[in-house]
């Protein structure tokens, strides 16, 4: 199970602040860019490479968990193009941006903020179908029964393409578990935060690292 940490900087400011010390022993980085102008972006993406230089890194543009989508098809694909090779991974909506074309180091993402979507199967089946580097889904579930559902779902996909590098959560307090157990079912990664966290239900990297230690 690797650990991904997310961080999130509003200014170049905060980018110089970022302690890099506290983020080591993540297996990965997510820069989420989409707390930043799009014109300081590429000073940005200098510096955090910079920063994080013995790491990998994820590039990730959010616009999924905005009332409103606040950049365009075109400007979002432009981004995608821009950034994707100056990065290991990057993510792409595949299922809000349906025609972008992906690279190779896509990681094919879709969040419901609202519910673990009962064709679960048929969205990571459609994300997969475009040969992604990873597959990933995050949802909110309703009920603990959502959560196991989002588990075996999670497990029969990963045994029915088990080359394909599959990511998944439940958002919130009750999907927790999936946080922490999602390795045995099927999810290689699991995202933890340090000072921030980027969505609802995720622990410290401290605590990450523990859990890790116990599982393994
Ligand atoms: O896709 C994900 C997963 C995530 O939403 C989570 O639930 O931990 C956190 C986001 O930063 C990341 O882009």
């Amino acid at each position: 199970m690797k650990i991904v940490v997310p961080i999130m900087p509003t200014s170049m400011a905060e980018i110089a602040l970022l302690e890099t010390k506290k983020y080591q022993e993540a297996d990965i980085i997510e820069w989420r860019a989409d707390f930043l102008p799009l014109d300081v972006l590429s000073t940005a993406a200098q510096q955090i490479k910079q920063k994080f230089s013995s790491q990998d890194i994820i590039f990730t543009y959010r616009t999924e968990d905005k009332a409103e989508c606040n950049i365009t098809e075109m400007a979002y694909a432009n981004l995608i193009a821009t950034y994707a090779s100056a990065f290991t991974y990057i993510d792409v909506e595949v299922m809000r941006f349906k025609t972008i074309s992906l690279p190779d180091n896509a990681i094919a993402s879709y969040h419901d903020f609202n519910q673990i979507p009962l064709n679960l199967s048929d969205i990571l089946s459609t994300m997969s179908a475009r040969q992604p580097k990873v597959v990933k889904f995050a949802g909110m579930p309703k009920t603990k029964a959502d959560v196991l559902r989002l588990m075996s779902e999670t497990q029969a996909f990963s045994l029915q393409h088990p080359q394909q590098l599959l990511v998944t959560m439940a958002m919130g307090e009750i999907g927790k578990i999936t946080r922490l157990a999602g390795d045995s079912f099927g999810s290689s990664w699991t995202f933890a935060s340090v000072d921030a966290s980027s969505a609802p239900g995720q622990f410290s990297l401290s605590e990450m690292l523990q859990a890790k230690a116990l599982l393994n």
